[in-house]
């Protein structure tokens, strides 16, 4: 097989006939994604591959670092055609992983380029792309067509105006729809120094006062109900650890005031509170048929340094270890004894807590979708080939994989959609291995409809409902 060869990625000619019969067409749906409203609802064009393509990216930039290459190459003051040529400096020596393979897709399916990007020819496949970028079928919103992106969610804070979304709304001719995720990270942040200041802001968006903590869950059930009218059906949580504590409403409120006023929290305080807003948070998205989306274990912010130059989101987050167990069966199960759990998809940066996940998500599963509890795709680091397979062979293992709502890019970047085409490889190849195998019958029409739930179907109807 050569590379990038219409059969990457698959060794078998199940796997082959399943991707191309069945997964390639499918549409995308991109429900976890950080790209930004602003740039869909201006369609904006860009002026240079450096700008769409290493400008927000902090996997590209951890590769360049990992080089040596000096930070003025790679976030800093140097020209857009600089970084480039630091970046074909680096992308020959990512071999192994993904980010070898998908950046050559992009160039492939973005741009038509076949050859390996070297330092040799960075200067020519500079020109290629920054001509072909002038064209308009290199506008966000033809992109997001280009691809059959159907949906897309971004991430969006709860005081978020969703001017962009509405406008994109309003412009009623964009064929993706592209909607909102409430994602409320600073509310639950009770021992951050910027606590106070943000329930501040919340009071100037909701026009609400906020003197107690039963003020505060009305002005974020305010904004979720927002959220909610913008077209938003989806939350979403950054955890380092799952808190799980239990706790009454006055213990909650004892908290929340002694949170406002800048004393010191224990650590039992702010799981909590955490554990009691996430409460109150999902019984409201329950409500409303959202979906909420956990991501647990990344330990962030980890080079004070480059912290304190770069900001965060930056390339300096990687995999905690944690327990998971009692404190994800204990928080799934305190708003499920409610009746009041909702569709939840949970995440784990560390793939130790795969089996758990897959085996507590079970626990919960009942009416109301479809694979009402997710065990979320290979996130982040585990966003690779053997992420992925991991993840599915685990659901598949312990769980329904057949019921999987499938991948999504969590990308910065409008040329990571070749993804979706990564992980369909993966999948079809894991099927097609099993048909091979003799554990799967060589039914592929059967198995192919499940290769497009996965890929499409399951995700279009969990989030619908
Ligand atoms: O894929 C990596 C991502 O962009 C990563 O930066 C996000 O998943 C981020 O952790 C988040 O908080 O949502």
């Amino acid at each position: 097989m050569t590379f990038l060869s219409e059969h990457m990625m698959l060794k078998s000619e199940s796997a082959k006939l399943l991707f191309h019969d069945y997964a390639k067409q499918m549409p995308i749906i991109d429900f976890h994604t950080h790209l930004s409203p602003q740039e869909i609802a201006e369609n904006k064009t860009y002026h240079n591959i450096t700008e769409l393509w290493l400008s927000g990216d902090h996997y590209k930039w951890r590769a360049m670092r990992w080089l040596g290459f000096d930070e003025k190459l790679i976030t800093g003051e140097a020209s857009d055609k600089e970084k480039f040529m630091t970046w074909a400096k680096t992308l020959p020596y990512t071999m192994g992983n993904p980010i070898y393979v998908w950046s050559h897709l992009e160039l492939s399916r973005y741009f038509g380029i076949e050859e390996l990007l070297t330092p040799e020819n960075a200067e020519h496949i500079w020109e290629v792309c920054n001509e072909k970028l002038k064209d308009s079928s290199f506008s966000t919103q033809n992109i997001l067509q280009q691809f059959n992106v159907k949906v897309i969610n971004t991430t969006d804070d709860p005081i978020d105006s969703l001017n962009y979304h509405r406008n994109i709304m309003e412009q009623g001719n964009i064929a993706t729809e592209v909607l909102p995720t409430f994602r409320p990270d600073q509310v639950l942040n009770i021992d951050q120094l910027s606590f106070k200041d943000y329930i501040h802001k919340m009071e100037q968006v909701t026009e609400l006062s906020i003197s107690n903590y039963s003020d505060l869950i009305s002005a974020v059930e305010n904004r979720i109900r927002y959220f909610n009218e913008n077209g938003c059906r989806i939350s979403d949580h950054a955890f380092t650890e799952l808190p799980f504590s239990s706790c009454t409403e006055d213990e909650a409120a004892t908290i929340f005031k002694k949170g406002i006023d800048g004393q010191q929290l224990s650590l039992d305080e702010i799981h909590k509170y955490q554990t009691k807003t996430m409460m109150h948070l999902g019984q409201i998205y329950n409500s409303l048929g959202w979906t909420m989306q956990l991501h647990i274990g990344a330990i962030r912010n980890n080079n004070s340094r480059m912290l304190s130059l770069l900001g965060k989101d930056t390339g300096y987050d990687s995999i905690l270890d944690y327990k998971l167990a009692e404190n994800l069966n204990g928080f799934l199960n305190e708003l499920d004894k409610e009746n009041t759990l909702p569709k939840t998809i949970v995440y784990t940066l560390n793939a130790a807590g795969n089996d758990v996940i897959a085996s507590a998500i079970g626990n919960f599963q009942s009416t109301g979708a479809r694979g009402k509890l997710q065990f979320g795709s290979g996130w982040w680091f585990n966003d690779t080939k053997e992420g992925m397979l991991n993840q599915m062979k685990t659901l598949a293992n312990i769980g329904v994989l057949s019921t999987f709502i499938g991948m999504l890019t969590d990308s910065r970047s409008f040329l990571s959609f070749p993804r979706h085409e990564y992980f369909r490889r993966v999948l079809c190849d894991l099927f097609g291995g099993w048909i091979e195998n003799g554990e799967l019958p060589r039914d592929y029409e059967f198995i192919g409809s499940i290769i497009q739930d996965i890929s499409y179907n399951n995700a279009l109807n969990y989030f619908s409902k």
